[in-house]
């Protein structure tokens, strides 16, 4: 057969691969500039989009007006004290009783400081979590017990996740009768605390 009696490629003008291929070619120049005339239009045009480029950004200042509230986190083992020291400290401030304590307590500690007191559990997860974001950790220690496994513990935690201050605290102080014992265990309950905090921590 000859090449003249081939018959030739016809383009399809109808069916679904015809419309498809139409819609393509609908738009060629989507972001080109088709009309110079709607370009310099100053409402429609380019020109309004330059415009705005030039006009100045006003610079926010998105720096809040109050300081965020300075977090003290209250920790200890079991029955050392927290809820009382932590009931001390809300009645020192605000001269307001609280009788349980349920969760963060904010108070007004200045004319724009603000503290944000939280009970801190034996609960691991809690301490991690407090770790975290503790400005101040007020570190309980019954000084009639000594340290305990918890202490020990949350000075752990502390040393992976960003040494916060520490400060401690003995309590259940007056179960000593004699004066002198009592200056001995404070003695070496703060050693031992020194010892533990000072290499790491603030
Ligand atoms: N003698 C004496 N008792 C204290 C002292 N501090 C707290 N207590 C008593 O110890 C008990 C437990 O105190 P809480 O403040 O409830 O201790 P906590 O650590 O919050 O205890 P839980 O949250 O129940 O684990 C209470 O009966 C307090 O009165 C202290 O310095 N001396």
């Amino acid at each position: 057969m000859r090449a003249k009696d081939q018959k030739k490629h016809r383009k399809k003008n109808s069916g679904p691969k015809a419309e498809k291929k139409k819609q393509q070619h609908l738009n060629p120049k989507a972001f080109a500039v088709q009309s110079t005339v709607r370009w310099l239009n100053p409402f429609t045009g380019m020109t309004q989009d330059l415009k705005t480029k030039k006009h100045p950004i006003p610079v926010v200042d998105g720096t809040p007006v109050e300081p965020p509230p300075i977090v003290v986190v209250v920790m200890g083992p079991p029955k050392v004290g927290r809820s009382t020291l932590i009931q001390c400290l809300i009645w020192n401030f605000t001269r307001q009783k609280l009788t349980e304590i349920r969760g963060p307590v904010t108070i007004m500690s200045g004319k724009k400081r603000r503290l944000t007191i939280i009970e801190c559990g034996c609960d691991v997860n809690m301490m991690i979590d407090l770790a975290k974001v503790a400005d101040l950790v007020l570190m309980l220690i019954d000084a009639s017990f000594g340290f305990e496994m918890e202490t020990f513990e949350f000075l752990n935690i502390c040393q992976v996740h960003d040494f916060p201050k520490i400060m401690g605290v003995l309590t259940h102080l007056d179960s000593f009768k004699h004066n002198k014992q009592l200056k001995k265990t404070k003695k070496q309950l703060k050693h031992r605390f020194w010892k533990e905090v000072y290499p790491v921590g603030r």
